[in-house]
């Protein structure tokens, strides 16, 4: 019998059925990862680990002829939207939500009103996963089975709903951002209070300084409206503020009570999605009558299920002139070398984008993919060898890139996240000491733009995402949605609950096409 571990829920990065196999001369595969050095491929193989050993996961038995429609079934209950009606006696309204357009308009003899309609049902999907891989060493193949069969999963359709289960002026609805900045906060902000207006809620504040907002009594909410939110996509940043740690869930529910809260937009990343649901939790426990939604938010693109979040496409944007600055120096330097180090802590999205977009980066490391400096296949001798041919290189790493090579601090930041050594600052010096000690000259240029890929306002493309998001998470409160979070899956909105998506962060798969596609472009070989 073929029994295989089924990742419950659906497929991620991670979800390629493959063996874990070893072999005597230490290399380790499994699906997609090989591995030199088995020391080396410990931190990838333990992520994957992790993930198949979560107790969540069942087994499935892919020699029963209805395996799939038994995933399909489990899958259906994973994806299933955490409503107000699980735990509460609700009953629905008829929508305040409505597009100003004549009514009962008679075209071709049809009553358009009657016809057609502006809502979403609910049971419209959107569907998962688009490309069926004829075989698991398919380039970026995502298979469920050994055989790699094509299982159709279908996701929540985001928008609009014909019934509501809210009062709007009964609603007092709350806006929250945290985190770290990223492009594109004020214009979800202001997209959540246009909408809601819209559909007739008159009491909407904004809470400041992240989950720390709910909690210290210094900070008091902000009023918003049409008016106050106008003009905030003109700047970045957020018009509430932001930060990091402070989340003692208890005491935030007790705030949200006392404030008569009953809609909650949460804007973060995954620690935030992580702290939402355990709010979500809290309040259902006690009973309250509160739809809380997330809008994903991270530039680090580290989100499951969703082809990208807001903000990621502005800080590629702004990453790419940091990698232009670095070609022009190093390409005026003799023996030049620019370095530019981007954020990403554990998923390498930014830097391989921006290594693609600018088209001038010679090498790209990223957290996903080992590399050793040293010896015959490390970073230097390869920078030898361009120097030798080209005379110039740019680097572009991700500063979660090469952790394994580097002392670690045991710290951690407010919210827990791991302090991470600084890889860009390692290399730098590395790469000058390697090229003295050869008696090469080498003019190394670092350049570390932090704060500037993501401090900007976002761009067009973002706008455009941030408004869809903005305006869905407030139908998805309406609709009496709470524990869920708004994405766009295949270019279609759709709306998710937030347990599946902080099951862990989404990495760059390094069989995945783009990856391959990154590699073609800068024309780098495998460094271990
Ligand atoms: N596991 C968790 N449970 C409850 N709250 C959490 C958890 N992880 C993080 N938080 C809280 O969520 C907030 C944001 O977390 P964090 O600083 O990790 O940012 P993030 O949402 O992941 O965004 P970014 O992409 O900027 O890192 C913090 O206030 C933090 O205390
Ligand atoms: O300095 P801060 O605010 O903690 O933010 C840095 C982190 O924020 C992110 O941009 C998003 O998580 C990471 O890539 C980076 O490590
Ligand atoms: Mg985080």
């Amino acid at each position: 019998m073929a029994s295989h571990t089924l990742i419950q829920g659906f497929p991620s990065t991670y979800v390629k059925l493959g063996i874990l196999r070893s072999s005597s001369n230490g290399v380790r595969s499994w699906g997609s990862l090989v591995c030199r050095k088995k020391k080396r491929c410990k931190p990838l193989l333990m992520k994957i680990n992790a993930v198949i050993n979560d107790p969540s996961h069942s087994t499935i038995d892919f020699d029963d002829p209805d395996w799939k429609i038994h995933y399909q079934e489990k899958f259906e209950e994973c994806i299933r939207l955490p409503h107000l009606s699980d735990n509460l006696n609700v009953t629905p309204r008829h929508t305040t939500f409505s597009l100003k357009k004549r009514v009962g308009q008679v075209i071709n003899g049809i009553d358009s009103s009657e016809e057609k309609s502006d809502y979403v049902n609910d049971d419209d999907r959107a569907l998962l996963k688009v490309i069926k891989f004829s075989s698991p060493t398919s380039a970026g193949a995502e298979c469920i089975d050994p055989y790699c069969n094509w299982v159709e999963l279908w996701v929540h359709r985001a928008g609009p709903r014909k019934q509501i289960y809210f009062e709007p002026e009964n609603v007092k609805a709350a806006i929250v951002t945290c985190g770290g900045l990223c492009p594109g906060l004020n214009d979800v902000i202001r997209q959540i209070v246009f909408t809601l207006e819209v559909y007739g809620v008159k009491e909407i504040v904004g809470i400041p300084f992240g989950y720390r907002g709910f909690v210290d009594e210094e900070l008091t909410e902000i009023k918003l409206s049409r008016d106050i939110v106008q003009n905030i996509n003109l700047s970045g940043g957020s018009l509430l503020g932001v930060s990091r740690g402070g989340a003692n869930i208890n005491d935030i529910v007790d705030r949200i009570q006392a404030k008569n809260i009953s809609m909650l937009f949460v804007l973060g990343g995954n620690g935030t999605h992580a702290g939402t649901q355990a709010i979500h939790d809290e309040c259902q426990k006690r009973r309250m009558k509160i739809s809380i939604i997330c809008v994903p938010k991270t530039i680090d693109n580290d989100i499951l299920l969703m082809d990208k979040t807001f903000g990621f496409d502005t800080a590629v944007e702004e990453a790419q002139r940091a990698i232009n600055s670095a070609y022009i120096e190093a390409h005026s330097a003799y023996n030049g070398i620019g370095l530019v180090k981007l954020m990403g802590r554990s998923s390498g999205f930014i830097a391989m984008h921006a290594s693609l977009s600018s088209g001038q980066t010679d090498i790209c490391l990223i957290p996903e993919v080992p590399f050793d400096l040293e010896g015959q296949y490390g970073v230097l001798n390869y920078l030898e060898k361009l120097m030798q041919k080209k005379g110039s290189a740019v680097i572009c790493v991700a500063e979660g890139a090469g952790q394994d090579l580097l002392e670690r601090s045991n710290a951690t930041d407010a919210s827990g996240n791991v302090v991470l050594a600084d890889i860009g600052v390692y290399l730098q010096q590395n790469i000058k000491k390697h090229f003295k000690d050869l008696g090469i000259p080498a003019d190394v240029k670092y350049i570390d733009p932090t704060y500037m890929i993501r401090a900007v306002r976002a761009n067009a493309s973002d706008a455009i995402l941030c408004t869809v998001l903005g305006q869905n998470a407030v139908h998805g409160a309406f609709a009496g949605f709470s524990g869920i979070t708004v994405g766009i899956c295949n270019s279609h909105y759709v709306y998710l609950p937030i347990s599946e998506v902080i099951k862990s962060h989404r990495l760059v798969d390094p069989n995945s096409r783009m990856w391959h596609r990154c590699l073609t472009s800068t024309g780098q070989p495998d460094f271990i």
